[in-house]
């Protein structure tokens, strides 16, 4: 076929698939009640038009659009599945209590991360849910209140990360976790590639380094292991040392293998998105300098009534969470997630055929008039009195069975480097520009420079 006769096949092509996929719907799905909306071109669909908002951060008016359009529940195609949008506090509500809608798996990450508590299900997804949670619960976090403190003192740069990595992996500053660093950030590049496993690819990259990420872990473990055997260590120490220490209790039943993955899900979760959030909070105290007395005044209180060998102690840092949790508001590090239906669900009167995606743009509420006053505003007294925001409305950890189990461990963080930060350090913004794209987590237009 020549070039000149191909373009009107193509074409005929291009306007033939969809109707022929339109029909293929309606038959598979005629005794099904789907959502209104439309799928769009296939394969394609909304994917780029949604991609395009994500990164010039126009979501909030996308869904608004879409909502106008065809109500809060609606259908269209994303990533070349079938996808059910759901949005407001009720979908916020349905979507973290639904067990039978699981994070949809995506290639890159299965490659990665392994066999993570993303991928898991049924028992091993309650035992591995119930021992992370035991690992982050409050009084483990207040014991690590002192690594922190030793980590952020220096202002060491790549903050979040060395948190964890001390905390989580016990590795402190070397050459250990600047090789980790190094290999994690390629890791992240790499979760938003096309998994497409071809030399000098992100996603080729980030595989080499997941596997040396692997083979460092795997040592730190087995020392953990030995260390633990001969009495030299206990479960507070790092989340090797505590899962070993649960399995020997018969609590789970793990292999050091997937101990490892767990590991490495907890930093890869952990430590982007509270950098979000300790960025974002940097860049409004540099414009809000009324907010930024007022925590430098909470913060020089602390540092004046606490003994010199005393950790520190977040209950003393309202306001300073006030501050936080309005720019988790505002700049929400999660903006939503994409789910899969394991079996037929029915929202509002709608089917969610077995299989299809369900997109679930949990933030929208944090920037709804109905629920927040003038919401643009950035006004940490909305969280004076918190029992005054409608339920599964702010949710910027999730909610439910799965909310995220890291978030007293991002609290105390944030709050850490912010009792060194507003007391030592006095900063400006080089980059002007307030605006912001999702990349898919919120990142300044101009990070290079700022
Ligand atoms: C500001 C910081 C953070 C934010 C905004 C955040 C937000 C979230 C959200 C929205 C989810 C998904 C909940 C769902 O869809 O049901 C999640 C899951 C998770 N987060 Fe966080 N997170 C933060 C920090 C952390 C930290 C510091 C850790 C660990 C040290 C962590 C560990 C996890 C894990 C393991 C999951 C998966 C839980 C599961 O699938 O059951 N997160 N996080």
């Amino acid at each position: 076929m020549s070039m000149d006769s191909s373009i009107p096949f193509a074409l005929l092509l291009a306007l033939l698939i969809p109707i022929l996929l339109h029909f293929v719907i309606r038959r598979k799905y005629s005794s099904y009640n789907l959502p209104p909306g439309s799928l769009g071109i296939p394969v394609i669909g909304q994917t780029i038009s949604l991609l395009r908002a994500l990164r010039s951060n126009t979501d909030y008016q996308w869904y608004q659009d879409r909502i106008k359009k065809y109500g809060p529940v609606s259908k269209m195609s994303v990533f070349g599945s079938p996808t059910v949008l759901l949005t407001g506090p009720a979908a916020n509500r349905f979507v973290f209590s639904n067990q039978d809608l699981i994070i949809t798996e995506t290639k890159a990450a299965n490659a990665l991360i392994g066999r993570s508590i993303l991928t898991l299900s049924g028992e091993e997804l309650k035992q591995v849910r119930s021992a992370l949670q035991g690992y982050l619960r409050t009084e483990m976090v207040t014991k690590y209140i002192r690594k922190m403190d030793e980590e952020v003192a220096p202002l060491a740069k790549r903050l979040t990360f060395d948190i964890i990595c001390s905390v989580i992996f016990g590795q402190g500053a070397g050459p250990i976790r600047e090789a980790l660093a190094a290999d994690f950030k390629k890791m992240v590049q790499a979760m938003l590639s096309i998994p497409v496993n071809i030399p000098f690819t992100k996603f080729n990259k980030g595989l080499s380094a997941s596997r040396r990420v692997r083979k460092v872990l795997r040592q730190i473990a087995r020392d953990r292991e030995a260390a633990l055997q001969q009495g030299h260590s206990s479960s507070a120490d790092d989340f090797f040392t505590y899962m070993l220490v649960l399995r020997s209790e018969g609590t789970h039943s793990l292999t050091v293998e997937d101990i490892v993955d767990n590991a490495i899900l907890l930093l890869l979760a952990g430590y982007e998105t509270s950098s979000v959030l300790i960025t974002f909070l940097l860049r409004y105290l540099a414009n809000e300098p009324d907010i930024l007395g007022k925590i430098t005044e909470e913060q020089e209180e602390i540092a004046r009534s606490k003994g010199p060998n005393e950790p520190l102690t977040w209950m003393m840092m309202k306001y300073t969470w006030k501050v936080a949790l309005e720019t988790l508001r505002t700049i929400s590090p999660i903006f939503g997630s994409f789910r899969t239906a394991i079996k037929d669900i029915e929202y509002r009167g709608y089917h969610i055929p077995k299989g299809w995606q369900v997109f679930h743009a949990q933030s929208i509420t944090h920037l709804d008039g109905k629920f927040f006053n003038d919401p643009i505003k950035f006004d940490p007294t909305r969280f004076d009195n918190q029992s005054l925001i409608p339920p599964y409305c702010f949710v910027p950890f999730g909610g439910g069975p799965s909310m995220c189990p890291g978030n007293e461990f991002a609290r105390t963080e944030t709050l850490v480097a912010m009792h060194y930060l507003v007391r030592q350090f006095r900063w400006k913004l080089c980059c002007k520009e307030e605006g912001y794209r999702k990349d898919p987590l919120p990142t300044p237009k101009c990070s290079d420079t700022a």
